[in-house]
Order: C-alpha cells, then sequence, then structure tokens
C-alpha cells in the first residue's frame, strides 16, 4: 500500500482531519498537518485504534456492545471451555481470511440488528478474531474513547492470549505475513529489567526488529504492563525454586543429623559386654544419670510433674502439704519445690535450660590427653607468707633482675603473673610465678574450682618467725596439695635466725631437708638478692620432680587470673592457658562471657600470636568481665562461644546457677546420707590459743566411719575474710570460740554460703556438731543479724552505769534485742541492750549514718573502738 495523506484516510473513515490528528497523536503517531502521509503500519494502526458501528443504531449497538463487554468475554476460567467450543479452529481460519466485511447501511438496520441478536456471541468472537489479525472492517465507524477502547480489548483479548500462543492457533495460521511473524520464542522471553521505564521500554521495543504482533497494537502502558507482569511471573517462579531448593537442603540436613544420631546411636548399642572395662563404667553411669534425671520448666502444674516423676498426683499433693504448701493440682510449682520432691523421689531435677547448656558444655568437655602428646611445660608458682615477710620484695626482686637479664631496659608489664627465665644446673629453666596475693590464689580461684598453682614459695621473715598468716598460708597450700618450698627470707638482718625458724615451722608439720624431712628451706634476702638463685634453682629442680607436661596441640583451656575493664581497650583478661595453645582469632567462653581473641600480650607487653601451656596472657576480646578463676575455653566459632555465654548468663540470672552445694552442720546429715559428705572440714577460731587446743581434740574425737571431722585451718582472732575463702575452696563450715566475724568476712559468707557459726561454750560446739553428725540437730535457733555501731566515747551516768555514744556504721540498733560487745574481734559481753536513746529521747531503733547512745544490760567495761553488734534470735525448723 502506497503512502495516504491524513485528509484522505480522515475522508475515508468519516472523520475530519482534525479528529485524526487527535487520534494520531493518542497513537504517538507524530502528524503536522492533514496534507502529511502516513505509511502502510500506521494506517493499519489507525484503523485498528478506531472501531466500527452502525452509525444510525449507535446508541442500540453501544448497549449491546455493553453487554458482550461485561457478560461474554470475561477472562473466567469457568467460560473458557465453552467459549473454545463454540470458537472451531476451521471457521477461525476462514475467517482469518475472509475479506473485511462490507459497510453498513442505515437502512439495513433492522434486519442486521435482529441477526445480531441471534449470534450475539458468535459476532463477538469474530470481531475479536478479527481485531487479532489487525484487519480492517467496516468503513462506517465510530470512534471509541481511548479508555473504553483499552478497557475492551483488556477484556476481550486476555482469554486468548495463551491460546494465541499455543501450537494450535500457530497451526491454523498458515497466512501470516512474514513481517509480522512473531519473534521466536527465546526472543520473545527475553528478560526486562527489574524497573523499566516508559523510555527504556520504547527503546527495547524499537530495538526489536520485529516486535511481537500483539505489542504492535498496545500502547507503551500496556506493553510495560505485561513485561512487569511476565517478569513477576519469572520472580515468583524463581521464589518457588529457591524456596523448594531451601526446604530440600533442610530436608538434607536433618536426613544427615538422623542418621548422624542414628549411627551415635549405634555405637551407644553396642553390647554391654563388648565395651572396654572402662567404657562400661561410662555407659553405667551415663544411665543411671539419666534415669535419675527429670528435666523440668522454672513453674510446672503438680500434675505434669507428678507424671514426670511417674507419681500419683495425689501423694504429690501430700508430700506438698508435709512440706507445708497447700497447692491444688492444676497449680504450678516453682522449681525449687520441685526439686525437693524430685529428691525424695531419688530424682535430680533440671532446669530446661540448663539441661541445654550441659549438653553445649558437653562440647567443652577435655578429651584425656595421650601419653606421647604431652609435652613438659613450666610451672607455676604462687608466693605466699605473713605481712611484711618480703613477699612482693621477693618477686620483683626476681622478676626485675630476670627481666633486665633478658631485655635491656625492659619494663615489667602488670598483668598478673610474670615469666621468668633461670639458669640452673639442669639448663635454662622457664618459671611462671602469680602476683596474686598467695592465699587469693588459693582461696578465690580454689573455690571456683580452679587449680592454677604448682607450687607455693612460703616466705617467713628470719628476724619474725612463724606468724598467724605463715601457718594460715601452710594450710592453705596443705589444702590444696600444693608442695611448699620455704624462702627463709631478710638473712642480711642483724636479729635473722633462721634455724629458729625451721624449728618452729616443724610444729606445723614441715621438717627442712636437712634435719631429714622433704622441705626444702632456703635463706634469702629479698633485698641483697643473697640466696635467691639457689631458691630459684630448687623451684625449678622441684618442678623437675614433678613433671608437669600438658599438650600443646589442642585448643587451649585454662583459668582467668584477673580481668578488669579498661575505658579504652574495653575487657581485659589476664589469662593462664593451662593446655592447649591459644591462638589470637580463637573464639573463647570465660565464666559468663564470650569473644574471640583480638590481640595478646605477654607479661611484659609484646603482643603475641599464640601462647602455650603455662602462658599468662593479657587478651583482648571479650565482652565482658569475667572473675578471677573461672574457667576458659577455646571453642569451635563465635557463634558457639557465644550460644553458651548466653546460657550461662540467663542461668545465672534466674539464680539457677546455684553455689556449689556447702556442707552446713544443718544438712551435714543428710549430706551424709546422700554420700556427699565423707568429711566435715572446720575453720576453727578462738580467742586463745588454748581453747583452740581443746576444741580441736573433742571434735576430731568426734569422728566416726561415716565421717571424720578435719580441723583444716586453726587460729586465734576474729573470722576473716580469708578464714571463709578457705572454707569456701575446702568445702568447709567455720566454728568461731569467742570470736566473731568482722564484716567482710560476713559478706563473704553470704556470698559463698558459707556456715559460720559463733559460740560461747566450748560443750555447746562439740554439742550441736555431735548432733548434726547423727542428723539430731534440734530446732536451729537463728541468729538474724541487724547491724552493728562504733564506741566513739563513753559516759558515766549515775544509777545507770557507762553509757556508750556511738555511731550507727550499718544496719540498725534495736532496743529490745540482743547485743554483743566485740574488742578486737573478740566477744567481751553477749547480753540485751539496757537502753537506747537519741539525745535525750528513748527511741525505738536507730539506722545506719545516726549516732545514739546505747547501754547494756549490767555491763559496764564498755571502750571507746569498741563494736557493739545488734542481733535477734529465731527459730527456724530444721531443713526449712
Ligand atoms: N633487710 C631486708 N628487708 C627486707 C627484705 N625483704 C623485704 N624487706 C623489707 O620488708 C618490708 C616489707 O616487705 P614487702 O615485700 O612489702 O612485704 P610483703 O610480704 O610483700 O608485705 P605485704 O604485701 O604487706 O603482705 C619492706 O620494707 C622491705 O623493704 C630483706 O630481705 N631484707
Amino acid at each position: 500500500m502506497a503512502k495516504v495523506r491524513v485528509h484522505q484516510l480522515a475522508k475515508e473513515l468519516g472523520m475530519s482531519s482534525k479528529e485524526l490528528i487527535e487520534k494520531l497523536k493518542e497513537l504517538e503517531i507524530p502528524v503536522k498537518s492533514p496534507s502529511s502521509s502516513l505509511d502502510e503500519k500506521q494506517v493499519m494502526l489507525v484503523k485498528e485504534f478506531l472501531e466500527p458501528v452502525e452509525v444510525p443504531a449507535r446508541e442500540v449497538v453501544e448497549e449491546k456492545k455493553e453487554e458482550e463487554t461485561v457478560v461474554a468475554p470475561q477472562p473466567e476460567k469457568e467460560e473458557r471451555p465453552e467459549q473454545k467450543e463454540q470458537v472451531e479452529p476451521k471457521e477461525e481460519v476462514a475467517q482469518a481470511v475472509a475479506p473485511p466485511v462490507p459497510a453498513v447501511k442505515a437502512e439495513e438496520v433492522e434486519s442486521e440488528k435482529e441477526k445480531k441478536e441471534e449470534e450475539t456471541k458468535e459476532e463477538a468472537r469474530k470481531e475479536e478474531r478479527k481485531e487479532d489479525r489487525g484487519r480492517r472492517r467496516t468503513s462506517d465507524v465510530r470512534i471509541l474513547s481511548p479508555e473504553e477502547l483499552a478497557r475492551r480489548r483488556r477484556r476481550r483479548r486476555r482469554p486468548f492470549r495463551k491460546e494465541e500462543r499455543g501450537e494450535e492457533k500457530k497451526e491454523a495460521r498458515p497466512r501470516r505475513r512474514e513481517k509480522f511473524k512473531k519473534p521466536d520464542r527465546e526472543e520473545r522471553r527475553k528478560p526486562v529489567p527489574e524497573k523499566v521505564t516508559r523510555e527504556q521500554l520504547e527503546k527495547l521495543v524499537a530495538s526489536t526488529k520485529e516486535p511481537r504482533e500483539k505489542e504492535k497494537h498496545k500502547t507503551a502502558e500496556e506493553i510495560l504492563a505485561e513485561r512487569k507482569r511476565e517478569q513477576k511471573e519469572l520472580e515468583d517462579q524463581k521464589k518457588f525454586e529457591e524456596l523448594m531448593r531451601r526446604i530440600e537442603e533442610k530436608n538434607r540436613a536433618k536426613r544427615k543429623k538422623r542418621k548422624k544420631k542414628k549411627k551415635e546411636e549405634q555405637i551407644a548399642e553396642v553390647p554391654f559386654e563388648e565395651l572396654s572395662e572402662e567404657e562400661q563404667l561410662q555407659r553405667l553411669i551415663e544411665e543411671e544419670e539419666r534415669a535419675k534425671t527429670v528435666v523440668i520448666p522454672e513453674v510446672i502444674s503438680v500434675r505434669e510433674f507428678a507424671e514426670k516423676l511417674g507419681v500419683e498426683p495425689t501423694q504429690l499433693l501430700q508430700d506438698l502439704i508435709a512440706l507445708g504448701k497447700f497447692v491444688a493440682i492444676n497449680q504450678p510449682i516453682d522449681f525449687e519445690t520441685a526439686a525437693k520432691l524430685a529428691e525424695k523421689y531419688g530424682k535430680v531435677a533440671k532446669l530446661e535450660g540448663e539441661e541445654e547448656l550441659e549438653s553445649l558444655e558437653k562440647e567443652l568437655e577435655e578429651t584425656p590427653d595421650r601419653e606421647e602428646d604431652l609435652k613438659p611445660r613450666p610451672p607455676i608458682i604462687t608466693v605466699m607468707g605473713h605481712v611484711d615477710h618480703g613477699k612482693t620484695t621477693l618477686l620483683d626482686y626476681i622478676r626485675n633482675t630476670r627481666v633486665a637479664e633478658k631485655e635491656a631496659g625492659g619494663i615489667t608489664q602488670h598483668i598478673g603473673a610474670s615469666v621468668v627465665e633461670v639458669d640452673t644446673s639442669e639448663g635454662r629453666k622457664t618459671l611462671v610465678f602469680l602476683d596474686t596475693p598467695g592465699h587469693e590464689a588459693f582461696t578465690a580461684m580454689r573455690a571456683r574450682g580452679a587449680q592454677v598453682t604448682d607450687i607455693a614459695v612460703l616466705v617467713v621473715a628470719a628476724d619474725d618467725g612463724v606468724m598467724p598468716q605463715t601457718i594460715e598460708a601452710i594450710n592453705h597450700a596443705k589444702a590444696a596439695g600444693v608442695p611448699i618450698i620455704v624462702a627463709i627470707n631478710k638473712i642480711d638482718k642483724p636479729g635473722a635466725n633462721p634455724e629458729r625458724v625451721k624449728q618452729e615451722l616443724t610444729q606445723h608439720g614441715l621438717i627442712p631437708e636437712d634435719w631429714g624431712g622433704d622441705t626444702i628451706m632456703v635463706p634469702v634476702s629479698a633485698r641483697t638478692g643473697e640466696g635467691v638463685d639457689e631458691l630459684l634453682e630448687m623451684i625449678a629442680l622441684q618442678a623437675e620432680l614433678m613433671e608437669l607436661k600438658a599438650n600443646p596441640d589442642k585448643p587451649a583451656r585454662g583459668v582467668v587470673l584477673e580481668a578488669k575493664l579498661d575505658k579504652k581497650r574495653g575487657p581485659v583478661a589476664t589469662l593462664l592457658v593451662q593446655t592447649g595453645t591459644l591462638k589470637v582469632g580463637d573464639a573463647i567462653v570465660a565464666g559468663l562471657y564470650a569473644g574471640k581473641v583480638r590481640a595478646m600480650f605477654d607479661d611484659k607487653g609484646n603482643s603475641v600470636k599464640e601462647a602455650g601451656p603455662s602462658m599468662p596472657v593479657e587478651v583482648l576480646g571479650l565482652d565482658g568481665v569475667p572473675l578471677a578463676g573461672d574457667k576458659f575455653y577455646v571453642v569451635k566459632d563465635e557463634k558457639t562461644a557465644r550460644k553458651i555465654a548466653e546460657k550461662r548468663q540467663e542461668l545465672a540470672r534466674e539464680s539457677a546457677l546455684e553455689k556449689e552445694k556447702r556442707v552446713s552442720l544443718e544438712e551435714l546429715f543428710s549430706q551424709m546420707q546422700a554420700g556427699e559428705v565423707k568429711e566435715l572440714n572446720v575453720v576453727l577460731k578462738a580467742d586463745a590459743q588454748g581453747s583452740i587446743e581443746a576444741i580441736r581434740k573433742s571434735l576430731e574425737e568426734l569422728s566416726t566411719d561415716e565421717v571424720k571431722v578435719r580441723i583444716i585451718h586453726a587460729g586465734v582472732g576474729p573470722i576473716t575474710e580469708n578464714d571463709v575463702m578457705l572454707a569456701a575452696a575446702s568445702n568447709a563450715i567455720v566454728i568461731g570460740f569467742n570470736v566473731r566475724p568482722d564484716s567482710s568476712a560476713r559478706k563473704a559468707a553470704e556470698q559463698e554460703k558459707i556456715d559460720v557459726r559463733t559460740y560461747r561454750v566450748i560443750y555447746d560446739i562439740i554439742d550441736e556438731v555431735k548432733k548434726a553428725m547423727q542428723g539430731l540437730l534440734a530446732p536451729e535457733e537463728k541468729e538474724v543479724y541487724l547491724g552493728s555501731a562504733e564506741v566513739r566515747a563513753t559516759f558515766k551516768v549515775p544509777k545507770v552505769g557507762t553509757v556508750a555514744g556511738c555511731y550507727v556504721k550499718d544496719g540498725v540498733i534495736r532496743r529490745n534485742a540482743m547485743a554483743r560487745l566485740v574488742r578486737d574481734g573478740v566477744v567481751v559481753y553477749d547480753g540485751k541492750i539496757a537502753s537506747l536513746k537519741r539525745f535525750k529521747d528513748d527511741v525505738r531503733e536507730v539506722q545506719a549514718g545516726y549516732e545514739c547512745g546505747v547501754g547494756l544490760e549490767n555491763f559496764n567495761d564498755i571502750k571507746v573502738g569498741d563494736v557493739i553488734e545488734c542481733y535477734t534470735i529465731e527459730k527456724v525448723e530444721r531443713g526449712a
């Protein structure tokens, strides 16, 4: 077809040139004037755009078309088969090749109308098919609005879309013009960029030489919508495939896990007889533990708990009543109560989280090393002794001389431990000294189950001899089973008498080698350095004898020596590697915290990448500050470390991580019955050496076959924090005769749950311990501490006696309560408060931070500096 001018086409279409130009603009065909020419393709487009309608019956037809569009060609799926039935492919072919329908004259409207009424649906489809093929239908046309046209087209065309693309349709179109041949399927499926702008789209359409036949009749928006829809379909498909892939992956992982579990079970199913003796024992222990454990949540109903225990709920209700708890069957009970009940039925209750933590921490369990993997490691040494006997001076001397020898001008970094190199007759040896005050290394750490020290160096000043803390140190070391090397210090001093020190030490079980014993004693001077080399040689020798070994080729584990929060560097912890090798980048758990080793420094402040057994290192990277004595472990990754730490924190928060079960007189009998206690360890403090001996003898005589009474430490003076910590480390009780715990000892006892008992009559001590061992401890009278006041002045009041002007330091002082007057830690009076005044007024009580006047019943020997302790006595049923 030749080019057609706009006015010619307008005439042909029966419309004005202006109207046509308007339409052409809508179709985005640029025309300047009626004389502009249009090519064949453009003419086709225009004609397609304009709908033919019978002019005289315009309204009727319009109505019909409305009906059609609403009812007939809706893309409802149910209607599709019907349509298919009605439209025979052959007919369609016939239509496809049929000449254009002649124009309808106004006179013929009536007959046409009838015909149309009969074939409404058939007509509609024909029209659609014609439209599909881009054929011109009639010259008698009516102009529809573009919106209307688009709407109709959408409605009509959709149902056919798939068919048109389908094979049968393709075959049914033998006469498709080459020019409009569809691009092949692959090309049509070219992916569309995710966010297609109209311009991009037009470019895209223009770039396709042969656009999709359908698309050439559509507006750019429609094409865009169409492509977007396709794109979305494609994306949905991809998403679906991804989902399926993930599900499959998960299933695969599950299958793998199941397989692994099955394999483990199979191993576990190895017949008992085929296991080695050790494995048999392990299996028995595991089975017994499993049978004994009930895992329960924080709160559980009586019924549920009864089910778990395998007992009748009514029975449990009775047990609860016996415990003084009246609850209904569906009411919840707390974990503590449940644990008590479980114990009655021979089971151990475990919190759900605790169980999980245990399984997590199973990973932390150490596998025994093979003999061939063990390599010698340096010894860890703690220096102990009485105040001012020269511990710090000795350590400084050793540290400084050795450091200076190694690296001139080097400044020792204080990280809680020092590594020194010593030349001995056996060659160069490495020794590791802990800086922590001796007793702490033994108590705080031992209380957490960490035994770090290999050798204890006991410093005794030659001019002072054995003093209370010397004895304490000996007892600490003995309780921990650590060999002692004695450094008799200050031999440079004129009054020094090493022989006398040796003599005194023999009274505490330390016999010098030169006297036939086995304790190494070296006279030294920390000030001049005399004898220090010999001391170091002796330490190295002792270490040699001990054959200290560890496996360096495995993930590290050890103990936190000290930890602090550094303003710039965050949590900083000094870790002592006990086994394995700690490396930068390792994921670690330390106490309640986790992290990754970001950086490590040795005791000289040098950055190091690795630390082997016995090496102390300062570590950065933990997410919190652990406690001294906490153990640390390297785990497989940071995620596991955090998981363990979180679980530990959770349990700590819920206070489920109870303190290690401590021995107490009240529970001694039940603990003995349960086999938890075979020895009753006692830390004994009294006001005089004479009483100590008497009490020690009487208590030790109480030992029976079931339980042995052992005094692990005895001393004169008040009960101190050290005594409590020693008791905590050795699972002991503290007995005070005529002495009292000081405030730090009281706090420590509360924290560590140590049973501290004080008496005024020796017979009472013996009687109570005896009864406790027989399970006959009478309903206990528990002392409840109220507060204490310091005596700052005394006044003599006629007829009343001495009144103490006091300052209440903590708690409260009550008029009707009991009072005890303590002088230098020793109880000098125990009785009642006779009067309590604020200025001149009698008051019922005085709180901490205030001054008051206190009179004691029938007691006038009050001195400035004394402490008045106020308490009440409460009766407590045993076991409550
Ligand atoms: N003459 C002499 N004086 C010494 C010697 N060793 C330590 N001293 C002195 O004794 C005093 C106490 O020494 P420290 O090293 O502080 O004693 P300590 O045992 O660490 O004391 P605390 O840390 O308080 O327990 C200091 O004035 C030292 O200089 C020594 O071998 N000879």
